[in-house]
């Protein structure tokens, strides 16, 4: 493999998968509850009675959660709260000028869908990391969406979760039925405002189809790890923390760059290793072979120039000084710094946002933050002798771009007649 093939790598338009969910985003818009009953039973394989989750399914569930897992699920929320909280903006107004109130105003967005992952793994931490921005933000009403287990049922730890994040109703529906359901809306759930959640390749390309006719926050698709490495790193560290992404979905990828090839040897070799003892080793070895990679530098220096190119939803400084390169990062969606801190600590209990954008797309997207949960709008107060000042300016420009009624609306005030 070349550097330049890497290099090349991108968000992923596969005709096929594009087809799919097209078909998948008008059969929901059509018929509705009826098409989500039936990509539950061909999907999911769970023929349900009912679409939305009842309280008795909530009390259930959260009885059903170890209390020991309760109080980590709070210590996320509390630590995803502090992080977040940081992230709140107030109004702000400017009075410069005499007879003249500018401002922006903030308002939360009213209505808001999470998408929670649930194909192959259950994402309580994805619940709190979408939930908590959009509670901080002030949104009125957060619904969530999560696929069903073949029985009909939603993880405990889910709906815990969701609980504890003060969601009111969560629907069993996933893939791109569930975001096509949040954008159209059908009998039985609500369409919203915006979508937010990460998914797999289905999910992601649904939010990319449905933006405009709704918001979406960002592309965060199948997980992305990159990590720069020196020899001061630990074999067995660097190989676990890779896996730990590759072992999220066939799709995922999972990038070594490194300036010692002692490492690289020795991070193949581990690789190896540890695969043969994963649980989901089958997953992580698909997505190693098709998007894993090791790629050797002259140095560290030129490892954040290819990391730059690569825009990796993750990136992790796993090296001697990562302050030292920090200000050269230009695109990653996560940053990790020195050998020490693993990326899953990110994904759980830090407290910055786990949902991030992939496939390159962090060249221009951020984390999932409570801006994504507001709109601003700006607003503009003038007096008549404010207007008066400024008037022959204003009918200037606007006659300038052959706009005469703008002239107008301005001239009828400041000189009591159209020009
Ligand atoms: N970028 C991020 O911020 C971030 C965070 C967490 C998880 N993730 C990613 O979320 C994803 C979770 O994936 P998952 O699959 O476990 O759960 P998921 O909920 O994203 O997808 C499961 C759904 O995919 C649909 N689906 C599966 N096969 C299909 C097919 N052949 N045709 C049409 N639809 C199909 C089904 O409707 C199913 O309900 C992973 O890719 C993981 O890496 C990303
Ligand atoms: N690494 C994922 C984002 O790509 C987030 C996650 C949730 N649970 C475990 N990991
Ligand atoms: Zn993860």
């Amino acid at each position: 493999m070349k550097k330049e093939d890497i290099l090349t790598r991108g968000i992923c338009f596969d005709p096929e998968i594009e087809r799919t969910v097209d078909e998948i985003l008008a059969s929901v818009r059509t018929n509705g509850d009826q098409a989500l009953y039936e990509y539950n039973r061909r999907f999911d394989h769970a023929d349900l009675s009912s679409l939305e989750v009842s309280q008795e399914e909530m009390q259930k569930a959260y009885k059903a959660v170890a209390s020991k897992f309760l109080e980590t699920l709070k210590l996320a929320r509390k630590n995803i709260e502090d992080f977040h909280r940081r992230q709140v903006r107030s109004q702000f107004v400017i009075t410069d000028q005499p007879g003249v109130v500018l401002g922006q105003k903030i308002t939360p967005i009213e209505r808001v869908g999470l998408y929670v992952p649930g194909g192959t793994a259950a994402y309580p931490s994805t619940v709190l990391m979408n939930a908590v921005p959009a509670k901080l933000a002030g949104v009125q009403e957060v619904v969530m969406v999560t696929p069903p287990n073949e029985d009909g049922s939603i993880k405990p730890e889910v709906l815990a979760a969701a609980q504890i994040a003060g969601i009111s109703r969560v629907f069993k529906v996933g893939g791109a039925q569930a975001i096509a359901a949040l954008c159209y809306g059908t009998k039985t759930i609500p369409r919203v405002d915006k979508i937010t959640g990460p998914g797999n390749i289905y999910v992601a390309t649904a939010k990319r189809r449905v933006y405009g006719m709704v918001d979406i926050d960002m592309i965060a698709g199948p997980s992305e790890i990159l990590v720069i490495a020196d020899e001061t790193s630990k074999p067995a560290q660097v190989a676990a923390d890779l896996l730990s992404q590759a072992e999220h979905d066939r799709m995922a990828s999972a990038v070594l760059v490194t300036d010692s090839l002692k490492l690289a040897k020795e991070v193949q070799e581990e690789l190896k290793k540890q695969l043969m003892t994963l649980p989901r080793s089958e997953i992580a070895r698909t997505s190693m072979e098709n998007n894993g990679k090791i790629i050797l530098t002259d140095s560290i220096d030129e490892a954040v120039k290819i990391s730059n190119q690569i825009a990796p939803e993750h990136l992790e400084l796993s090296v001697q000084d990562p302050f030292r390169i920090l200000g050269a990062v230009k695109n990653a969606g996560s940053i990790f710094l020195g050998t020490q801190v693993p990326e899953a600590l990110g994904d759980y209990l830090a407290g910055p946002n786990h949902t991030l954008p992939t496939g390159g797309t962090a060249r221009f997207s951020s984390p999932l933050s409570v801006d994504d949960f507001v709109k601003k709008s700006s607003f503009i107060y003038y007096t008549a002798d404010a207007l008066d000042k400024i008037g022959d300016h204003v009918i200037d420009f606007a006659k300038k771009e052959g706009l005469d009624g703008h002239a107008r609306a301005i001239s009828v005030r400041t000189k009591g007649e159209l020009l």
